[in-house]
This record gives C-alpha cells, sequence and structure tokens, in this order.
C-alpha cells in the first residue's frame, strides 16, 4: 500500500516551457500558436512531479496559487494537522464511518498504482470480500481540503456521473478513500487519441458532463477544477466526475473568493475577485472548445501569459479550426466562455441548447438527414419539433420563431443538405435564442443524514462552507 514514485524526472518548469514551446514550433500550422493537449499534459504532469520532490522554488510555488484551493479557515488545521480531524470525518455517513473501526489492509488486497495528484496518490485494490477491484485514493492529513473533498464525494456519491465513494478509511497519516474505479482512464487521453471529435460524439460526451455538473450546482457545489483529466471513463464508457479535491459548497448567492481551479481552464473572474458557481460554466466552455477543435483556447509561454489569454483574448469562432465547426456548436462556446458572468449561460441553459438537443435527443439521433425532399424534410423537421415542442419552442422569443416556422426556414434549404446543414440551419434560429436567468434550484439545501450531520459537526470548522 505505499505510494510509488511516478518516474523520477526532475526537469523544472522552465525546462518543460522550453520542451513545449521547441515542440509546439515543429507542429503543423493549426498548432503553431496553440499548446497541444499533450504539451499541456505534459507540463500539468511535470509539475506536480517537481510538486512532489521540490517543495521550494519549483512548479509548487509557481502554481500554488492557482492549482490548490486556499484552506477555509486552514491555519489553526495546519499548524496542528491532526487536530479537529476526528471531528470532522463525522460527516460521513454511516456506511463510510464502518471503515474508520477497520484497517484498509483487513478489506482490500493493494494492487499498483493507477494515477498521482497533487495531495497523494490512487491505487487499485480488490475486496477481499466480494473480489470486486476498486480504486483508493490516499490522501495525506493536514489539509483542511482533504476534509473537504471526502465531504463533498459523500454529498455527491450516488449520482451516475459520479464517482462513487465505497469507504473511508482514517489511519493517524492519512484517509483512504475507496471508489468505484473507473478503468476506461480519463477523458484527456481519449481526446488526444481521437484529436477533434465528430461534432455528434462531442455533443452526447459533452451533455454527460454538463449533466453532473448541474447535478454538482443543484446540490451546492462548484466543483472549480472541471478539465478532461478529471473525467474518468467507466467500462462501459460512460462519463464520471472525479477529483471533488477543490470542489467547495456554495449557498444561493453567495461568492467565493480565492485562487482555485488549473491554469488553462479557470475563469477570468477567478484571477480578478469573487466568482460564483459559474466558474464551472467557464471551465466546460475550454472542454468543449478542446472536444471540437483540438486545442486549448487560452495559452501562453508562461503561467502570467495564459491568464493574459483568459482575461483579454478575443476569441474568433469565424476563422481557421471553427470554419468546420457548426454554428450552432460555436453559439454555444461563445456563451459558456463569455467573461461577463451573469450573460454565461448556466448548466441548465446549456443542456437545453439546440446544439445539445439536435445531437442528444433520441428522436433527433435517428432522425434520417440526407436525400430527402423539400416538403420531407420540413415536415419531419416538424414532426421533431413537435415531438420536441415544449423543450425547444421554449429557448425562442417571439411568434416567428415558432417551431414551424423553423420546419418552414429549413425546408427551403437544397435537397441534398447534409447532418451539418441541418445543425447550421438551426442557427437562424438560435440567433433569436433567449436564455433566461432560471432560478437556481436548491444551492446547498441537502436533506437527510448527511446534512444532520454537518450542521451538527461541521459548522464550526467552516468544513461545508465556501472560501
Ligand atoms: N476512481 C478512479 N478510477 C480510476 N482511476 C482513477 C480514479 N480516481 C483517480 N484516478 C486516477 O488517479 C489520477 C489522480 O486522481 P485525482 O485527480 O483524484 O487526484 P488529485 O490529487 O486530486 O489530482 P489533481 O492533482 O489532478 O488535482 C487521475 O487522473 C486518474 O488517472
Amino acid at each position: 500500500m505505499r505510494k510509488k514514485r511516478k518516474g523520477s524526472d526532475t526537469d523544472t518548469c522552465e525546462n518543460i516551457q522550453e520542451e513545449s514551446k521547441s515542440s509546439q514550433q515543429a507542429k503543423s500550422a493549426n498548432f503553431v500558436s496553440h499548446f497541444s493537449l499533450e504539451d499541456y499534459i505534459r507540463l500539468n504532469k511535470r509539475c506536480k512531479e517537481d510538486a512532489s520532490s521540490e517543495p521550494v522554488s519549483s512548479c509548487k510555488s509557481r502554481l500554488a496559487g492557482i492549482a490548490t484551493a486556499p484552506p477555509c479557515g486552514a491555519s489553526s488545521l495546519l499548524a496542528s494537522p491532526g487536530r479537529g480531524l476526528k471531528r470532522k470525518i463525522g460527516c460521513i455517513d454511516v456506511a463510510t464511518q464502518t471503515g474508520r473501526k477497520k484497517k484498509i489492509e483487513d478489506e482490500y488486497v493493494s494492487g499498483s498504482t493507477i494515477g498521482r495528484g497533487k495531495f497523494g496518490s490512487v491505487w487499485m485494490c480488490r475486496s477481499k470480500a466480494s473480489g470486486v477491484e476498486f480504486a483508493c485514493k490516499t490522501l495525506r492529513k493536514g489539509e483542511e481540503t482533504v476534509h473537504r473533498e471526502v465531504e463533498i464525494m459523500q454529498h455527491l456519491s450516488g449520482h451516475p456521473g459520479v464517482v462513487t465513494l465505497h469507504a473511508v478509511y482514517e489511519e493517524a497519516e492519512c484517509f483512504h478513500l475507496v471508489m468505484e474505479l473507473c478503468p476506461g482512464g480519463r477523458l484527456i487521453d481519449k481526446m488526444i487519441e481521437e484529436r477533434n471529435h465528430l461534432e455528434r460524439r462531442a455533443a452526447n460526451i459533452f451533455k454527460d458532463v454538463m449533466l453532473v455538473i448541474k447535478y454538482c450546482h443543484d446540490m451546492g457545489v462548484v466543483h472549480r477544477d472541471i478539465k478532461p483529466e478529471n473525467i474518468l471513463i467507466t467500462s462501459s464508457g460512460k462519463i464520471k466526475l472525479a477529483d471533488f479535491g477543490l470542489a467547495v459548497r456554495i449557498s444561493n448567492g453567495q461568492t467565493l473568493s480565492g485562487l482555485a481551479g488549473s491554469p488553462a481552464y479557470v475563469a477570468p473572474e477567478v484571477l480578478t475577485g469573487n466568482y460564483s458557481e459559474k466558474v464551472d460554466i467557464w471551465s466546460a466552455g475550454v472542454l468543449l472548445h478542446a472536444l471540437l477543435v483540438g486545442v486549448l483556447p487560452f495559452q501562453g509561454d508562461s503561467l502570467e501569459s495564459v491568464f493574459e489569454a483568459i482575461k483579454n483574448v478575443k476569441l474568433d469562432f469565424h476563422k481557421g479550426l471553427w470554419e468546420s465547426v457548426s454554428k450552432p456548436a460555436r453559439d454555444l462556446i461563445s456563451r459558456m466562455l463569455t467573461r461577463d458572468v451573469s450573460a454565461r449561460i448556466t448548466a441548465d441553459e446549456v443542456l437545453r441548447h439546440p446544439w445539445i438537443l439536435f445531437y442528444t435527443e433520441r428522436t433527433l439521433k435517428t432522425f434520417p438527414m440526407k436525400s430527402k425532399s423539400k416538403n420531407q424534410l420540413g415536415h419531419t423537421i416538424a414532426t421533431v419539433m413537435e415531438s420536441h415542442g415544449n423543450r425547444i419552442a421554449g429557448l425562442f422569443l417571439g411568434e416567428d420563431l415558432k417551431p414551424e416556422s423553423l420546419a418552414d426556414s429549413l425546408s427551403c434549404k437544397s435537397e441534398e443538405q447534409d447532418e451539418s446543414g441541418l445543425v447550421d440551419a438551426l442557427a437562424v434560429a438560435i440567433s433569436h435564442v433567449k436564455i433566461s436567468e432560471t432560478k437556481r434550484s436548491r444551492l446547498c439545501g441537502p436533506t437527510g443524514p448527511l446534512e444532520q450531520q454537518r450542521s451538527s459537526n461541521l459548522t464550526s470548522t467552516n468544513l461545508c462552507r465556501a472560501c
């Protein structure tokens, strides 16, 4: 059960950035002005390795502000790491508390290390009782984020898009979190393998990501580290959101402060002041950018230049790589990567966006699109729109944009119109879409045993409060 040091690389961040720069220069024209995902992932990974071997003057100190959530009321905890921890574990429910009395090695056989993060390592283990394999994340005590991560995972566990927490074992120096194993690896690796995703595939992956983000927000949790490295894939190919190390609870109308996130994905308001759950929408927009065109939108040779780009670069979704992307997809991403937080759409609105609906609704998916005559096409669309009328029509403002008129406008297209043309036709309607601010549902309003324990155990320790 000992942690294995992954690799022995001791490069500094500067070296990595130099390497990234030279490998960048060798890439094709499309990639000249961008870090590729591989570059970014390598930079990030090596920085983590530096962080564990060179705590001072390495990447850790340079990334500390952004990559690690500021501990809430951490000073006393950090000064005496052991104090208060027992009380804090009280936020873990009855099922997981059983782990406190037993040792993990009594119940699980340890396997190889499968990942390493900022706060600990992740390794495989097998239940002695059932033979089922799990992933175990071992977190060193001492950071309040560790307790928050356990509590939030417990709070969210049960949703199909969240990695399920099976048990927690507490030792003097660490916690072991026994989680559902996601053997399909990370979304980032799939993205690198597949490069640009077909829009249909991208939309289906992205919808699942947004469903879980919406769930987090409905449950009063801001993840703060949405990125493809933190999206894992199950044996059946479903996505699961993992790594709640930077997640915090937020109550309705509350704002957060403090740098937290991963540089390329961080929202501009995190860099400049107070923020809300909308930071997850921005990060998901960065992810969508990478899914659609294979590169990250905000890049630079240093952290400062990445942040500068996040704050100021004006993205142009009409040129270059975006020319082959449908207008609705571009419309969605522009609504997510908007710096005006009040104009940035919510998770619910993303899920109701025509691009998502078009590619992911069952009827639309099986919709025959090629070789339709004008009338057939118009009629089929009218039927589809009718069956989705309530959801899609709700997005449109004004009499002229009723589903029937959308069908009419689509029926004027050529007989040879293909799928992407049809998606583009949706753009006509999208230009009139009014996405209204929906009433935020149940932020920080959980019920049940966890909430009862939370209020009794944690109010005084700030564990469940946002920073
Ligand atoms: N349930 C799981 N099943 C399979 N692999 C997992 C699981 N959880 C984590 N991993 C692997 O371990 C890696 C690190 O896990 P995780 O991201 O939770 O740690 P972390 O310390 O919070 O990381 P980070 O430094 O990225 O914030 C993941 O990228 C993934 O490869």
